[in-house]
């Protein structure tokens, strides 16, 4: 459970891949800068040129991310090609201490995780208009391979059905006009908006 008194709640916004998460995510942070942070996740791959721990990652072991795992001190963690990543609730906290909303970009297990935790957040699903205009956007982005397309539109119909799932999304925004969808999404934050503007006034 997520004890933090003071500060922001975290948002945390699920949706497909392609549905317009990081479009969205971008225009709180151009609007509001200083009121919006993430938090730093721990890896056990190698820090790269210029990579400071505790700033890009907190650089750790495969064993201490899984003794942490296991102690149920993270919302969610993978292992990809052999390395550890995740996100602790620790680090969640540390935004809201600073006076910030935490915005976690998890996918629908990751929620149930986070839920499951008892993480204090708004939880969104961002979901496409259709199947159709979801490949559009993924095909427009211009960031994937053909592979790569089928693999997120395959995984997208499971994801989109987890929206009704009780108790795990506090509301469902449909992406289709994108001023829209960024209107009703700071409508869902605006208490945690004037709760982080007051600190940071
Ligand atoms: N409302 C919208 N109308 C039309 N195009 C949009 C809309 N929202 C986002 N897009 C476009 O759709 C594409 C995918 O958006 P984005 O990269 O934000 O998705 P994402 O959910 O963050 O995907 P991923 O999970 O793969 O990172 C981008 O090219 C973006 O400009």
């Amino acid at each position: 459970m997520v004890t933090g008194i003071s500060g922001p709640n975290a948002v945390v916004i699920a949706g497909p891949s392609g549905v317009g998460k990081g479009t969205l995510i971008e225009k709180l942070r151009q609007e509001f800068p200083k009121l919006f942070g993430f938090s730093v996740s721990h890896t056990s791959r190698a820090p790269r040129a210029g990579e400071q721990d505790g700033v890009h990652y907190h650089f750790t072991t495969a064993e201490k991310i899984k003794e942490d795992v296991a102690a149920g001190k993270f919302i969610e963690h993978a292992e990809v090609h052999g390395r550890h990543y995740g996100t602790s609730i620790m680090a969640v906290e540390k935004v809201r201490q600073l006076g910030k909303i935490c915005i976690l970009d998890i996918d629908v297990q990751g929620c149930r995780s986070a839920r499951a935790k008892g993480l204090l957040a708004k939880y969104v699903f961002l979901a496409p208009p259709s199947i159709q205009e979801l490949e559009k956007r993924l095909r427009g982005r211009g960031t994937e391979s053909e592979d790569s397309i089928a693999t997120r539109l395959g995984n997208a119909q499971k994801e989109i059905d987890a929206k009704d799932e009780k108790g795990l999304f506090d509301v469902v925004i449909v992406n289709d006009d994108l001023d829209m969808a960024y209107h009703e999404l700071k409508e869902i934050l605006q208490t945690d908006i004037d709760q982080a503007a007051k600190v940071h006034a």
